[in-house]
C-alpha cells in the first residue's frame, strides 16, 4: 500500500487491500511448492468428502482445517521473505526464525492429518467392510 494511502478510509481502500492480498496469494501459489501440495491435498480431501457424503459438521471441520493450513503456509512464506529482506547471509537468528515458522506449519499439518484420519477412517472402513 502506498504510504500516503495508510490514513485513507473507505471502500476504495478496502478494494485496494483485496488487490494487495490477492497479489500476495498469487505469489505464494506460484512460487511455493508446499502451497501447491496443500492445494492438491485439499482438492483430494474435498472430493473424497463429497464421495463419502460426510455430514455437514465434518465438512465444516475440514474447511476450517484446510483454511488454517493455507493461512499458515502463507504466513510462513511472509516470514521467509521478511527474513530474506533482513539478510541473505547465513545468520543463526535467520535460521532460527525460518525453522520456527516451518515448525508452526509442521505442527499444524501433523494435527490436520490426525483430524483427517478421525474423519475419514470410519466411513472408509464402513465402505470396505
Ligand atoms: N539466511 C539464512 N541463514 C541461516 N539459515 C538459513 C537462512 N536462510 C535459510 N536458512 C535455512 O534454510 C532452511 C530453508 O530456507 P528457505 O528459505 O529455502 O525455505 P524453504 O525450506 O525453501 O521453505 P519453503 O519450502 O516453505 O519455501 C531454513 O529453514 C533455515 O534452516
Amino acid at each position: 500500500m502506498a504510504l500516503q494511502d495508510r490514513n485513507r478510509k473507505g471502500f476504495k481502500r478496502l478494494l485496494r487491500s483485496f488487490g494487495y492480498a490477492s497479489c500476495g496469494l498469487r505469489h505464494v501459489i506460484r512460487h511455493e511448492q508446499n502451497m501447491q501440495i496443500h492445494i492438491g491435498a485439499a482438492l483430494i480431501i474435498l472430493i473424497s468428502a463429497g464421495l463419502l457424503q460426510l455430514p455437514l459438521v465434518q465438512w465444516l471441520i475440514l474447511l476450517l482445517v484446510i483454511a488454517g493450513m493455507f493461512a499458515l503456509e502463507i504466513m510462513n512464506t511472509a516470514i521467509e521473505r521478511t527474513v530474506d529482506l533482513v539478510t541473505e547471509e547465513f545468520h543463526p537468528l535467520a535460521k532460527r526464525a525460518k525453522d520456527i515458522a516451518a515448525a508452526a506449519v509442521f505442527v499444524y499439518s501433523f494435527f490436520a492429518v490426525i483430524i483427517g484420519l478421525i474423519l475419514f477412517v470410519p466411513p472408509l472402513l464402513r465402505l470396505i467392510l
